[in-house]
């Protein structure tokens, strides 16, 4: 039976009576609207994960008319979208967080659900600390290293300039996909270089909070892939959107916190999601499929799957997936990422001129942020621990990680650095439905061999999820932009 779950309901009075409500009561209240007791035996379609883009994706469907339910593992909607709140007060986001210009799908979703967005502060320099030079401060996109600052520039350039030849939706057409998907990112600056050490030191302050990896892990044409999505189908991609603050992709932030999206997605469709229902196997018949969870058997027309790639692994498909599917899961692998935030009286970095945005070329520290909240004075600084510095600093014990934190920042922004009136870190290689942040990422000659089955249909089942994303693949914005797509699939 069709499930009533038009427009106007959906926009109705729940999620405008919820907006006054801190996340905890809203998780509550989200949890409490899903179906609790048994799943129905049939509906139309079924998707896999409550996340941005499954969420997403079954407001689409549902909005069409056809029945819909998400089946989520874990105990809670939002998957890489986890708000905290301090114990000091405010609210902050263990996983992903800042919104910029030409994510438009997300921004317009935010509006809709009426989540407000401030930009993230960029008043005063930039910090750039370096075993060679000490510490400088800086504006602008690339540091004032006079060892570094020729390559960083070719190389920015030349990046730019590939990327901008891509298909977002076809990378693998390129003539020379299969060049650059034989080379890392790591091997190409070796060659290209006259600083190679000092440059690929310099770019991990990108990669490791970008992708939670490092350029020897990544495939030239899949970095370049992923500059070309930073971008929307007006204005392409560039390094610098991807990379910057200002005007770039980390420029704004939510008010409330960004798993404030899922949360009120989930609240719309209340017993259509089903939480504490992992999918372990999918079985497609001739007429329909059968999708098995924790919580019992589904029978549905459609699957959406919008699970983190190595995830889909885990599920028993029956029939098998195609080849090149299965071959492309395997080789993509979730980075290694955790967030690390140190809460102060004061942003007193603001005071000496410094915006708390700073890199650095070693320690635990390689990229930090203001990540002060509007609704507290504290002062936040966040550092992304991420790649090899996760390898280095993400398996010491807390306290021991909690001081090489400190000790980054006191480096970037001085001794009160180290002494902090609160701290949290989120890692999410711990997290069992994630395994990894912030994105699934690809090594060498995947993305020209397999890539091209990243949105094929295997039957009755769609792929969502941001990965699957042609712009901002592996941000908020491809999430959602993933959702529809699926969800048009599904209704036509
Ligand atoms: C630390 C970090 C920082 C980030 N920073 C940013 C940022 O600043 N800006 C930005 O735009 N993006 C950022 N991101 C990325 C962003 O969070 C993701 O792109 C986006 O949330 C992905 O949404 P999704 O729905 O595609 O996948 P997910 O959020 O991973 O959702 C997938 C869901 O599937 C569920 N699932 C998995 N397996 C099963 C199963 N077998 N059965 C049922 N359910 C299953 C999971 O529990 C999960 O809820 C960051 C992410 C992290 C972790």
């Amino acid at each position: 039976m069709p499930i009533d779950l038009s427009r106007r309901h959906l926009l109705g009075g729940a999620a405008l009576t919820l907006g006054a409500l801190a996340t905890e009561g809203l998780t509550a209240e989200a949890n409490a609207a899903t179906l609790q007791g048994a799943l129905p035996a049939s509906v139309d379609t079924v998707v896999i994960g409550g996340g941005l883009s499954g969420l997403v994706a079954a407001r689409d469907v549902a909005r069409a008319g056809r029945s819909v339910l998400v089946v989520e593992a874990r105990d809670r909607v939002g998957g890489r979208l986890l708000n905290h709140q301090l114990t000091s007060g405010g609210t902050i986001e263990a996983g992903g967080a800042f919104i910029g210009p030409t994510q438009d799908h997300v921004a317009a979703l935010a509006a809709e659900l009426g989540v407000a967005t401030f930009p993230e502060y960029v008043d005063g320099k930039n910090v750039y600390v370096s075993k060679l030079l000490g510490r400088q401060t800086y504006t602008g996109t690339v540091p004032p290293d006079p060892t570094i600052l020729l390559d960083a520039l070719l190389l920015l350039q030349t990046l730019n300039s590939w990327a901008a030849q891509l298909d977002v939706a076809a990378p693998w057409a390129h003539p020379r996909a299969a060049e650059w998907d034989a080379t890392t990112l790591a091997a190409y600056i070796r060659t290209h270089s006259l600083n190679a050490a000092g440059i690929t030191n310099l770019i991990r302050c990108w990669t490791q909070p970008g992708f939670g990896a490092d350029p020897d892990q990544l495939s030239l044409l899949f970095v370049l892939h992923y500059i070309a999505c930073s971008g929307n189908e007006t204005t392409p991609g560039t390094f610098d959107r991807n990379a910057d603050t200002a005007h770039g992709a980390q420029e704004r932030r939510f008010v409330g916190g960004s798993q404030l999206l899922p949360l009120r997605l989930a609240s719309q469709l209340g017993d259509h999601v089903a939480l504490d229902a992992a999918v372990s196997q999918v079985d497609q018949l001739d007429s329909h499929a059968v999708v098995h969870t924790a919580r019992g058997r589904v029978t549905c027309r459609r699957v959406i799957v919008a699970a983190p790639p190595p995830l889909v692994l885990d599920i028993v498909w029956n029939p098998g997936l195609p080849t090149a599917r299965r071959q492309l899961l395997e080789q993509m692998r979730m980075g290694r990422l955790m967030k690390c935030d140190a809460v102060y009286p004061t942003p007193f970095w603001r005071e000496a001129g410094l915006s708390g945005m700073g890199i650095s070329d070693s320690g635990a520290v390689r990229a930090a942020f203001d990540n002060c909240v509007p609704s507290t004075g504290h002062g936040i600084l966040l550092a992304f621990v991420g790649g090899a510095t996760w390898a280095q600093y993400g398996t010491l014990s807390v306290d021991a990680r909690r001081q090489a934190v400190l000790e980054g920042f006191a480096r970037m922004f001085g001794k009160q650095a180290l002494s902090p009136i609160d701290y949290t870190e989120h890692d999410w290689t711990h997290e069992r439905w994630t395994r990894g942040a912030p994105v699934a990422v690809m090594g060498l000659g995947t993305l020209s061999t397999v890539g091209s089955s990243i949105r094929t249909p295997h039957g009755r089942v769609h792929w969502a999820g941001t990965e699957t994303s042609t712009y901002w693949t592996g941000y908020m914005d491809g999430a959602v932009r993933a959702g529809q797509r699926a969800a048009a699939e599904v209704l036509t």
